[in-house]
């Protein structure tokens, strides 16, 4: 497994403090920031362009960690690949087959940028199992998309399990990581169960960030 990353999003960072909160971000112990994207359509909320992202970019030193919550993830990958996105994870309910899935992987690589495949709660992602050397990075959601601050679903993490087994087996360098109610409680069972990406908003932002960032990379 690799080193645990840490990944604040950013849905739940206050607006009115931006500045103020990028640089405690900037200043600690987590490495990429979540960039959640979402389209009013594939979900029921609106959030970010590009414009934001570029912004975002100048003032932190962090990977950009790009969620796309989109029903079109062919058009927003490129736009975020071109505003600057390291990598870009896209839901494997808003592309026809697997198929167009691994075609949109190769893609988001070809570009120069990182790729992850999602899978929101009611989705198996053993289709992906027999691709994952074309991903470099699985998000198994722990809640439903659209909004942060609800409760951690638990069986989720068979899902985590199932694919840790098989990255593990055949040796790849495929990241898993969790998104929706993580917390210290949370996040120590996620570790536990294989994630190596723990995704958190509201816990990291509703604290001291660099404390809650910490708690969640030393779990006691
Ligand atoms: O993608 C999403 C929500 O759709 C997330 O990235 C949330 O922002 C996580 O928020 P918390 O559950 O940690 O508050
Ligand atoms: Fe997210």
């Amino acid at each position: 497994m690799k080193e645990l990353v840490i990944a604040p999003s950013i849905l739940s960072l206050d607006f009115a403090r931006v500045e103020e909160q990028l640089k405690e971000l900037n200043s600690s112990h987590a490495k990429w920031l979540h960039f959640d994207v979402m389209d009013g359509h594939f979900v029921p909320n609106l959030t970010f362009g590009p414009d934001i992202l570029k912004g975002f970019k100048k003032a932190v030193d962090m990977v950009m960690d790009v969620h796309i919550m989109v029903s079109n993830p062919v058009f927003f990958a490129d736009v975020f690949a071109k505003a600057g996105a390291d990598i870009i994870t896209f839901h494997l309910e808003a592309v026809e087959d697997i198929d167009a899935c691994i075609r949109l992987c190769r893609h988001i690589r070809s570009l120069g940028v990182k790729v992850g495949v999602s899978v929101k709660p009611k989705t198996s992602p053993e289709v992906l199992l027999p691709y994952l050397q074309e991903m470099d990075m699985v998000l198994v959601m722990s809640v439903e998309p659209g909004f942060g601050g609800q409760s951690f679903m638990e069986a989720m993490l068979d899902k985590v399990r199932l694919l840790r087994k098989e990255i593990d087996a055949k040796g790849y360098a495929t990241r898993i990581q969790i998104d929706g109610g993580i917390n210290e409680e949370t996040g120590k069972l996620a570790v536990e169960a294989g994630c190596d990406v723990l995704v958190a908003g509201s816990y990291v932002f509703k604290g001291d960030i660099h404390e809650r960032v910490d708690r969640l990379l030393w779990q006691k």
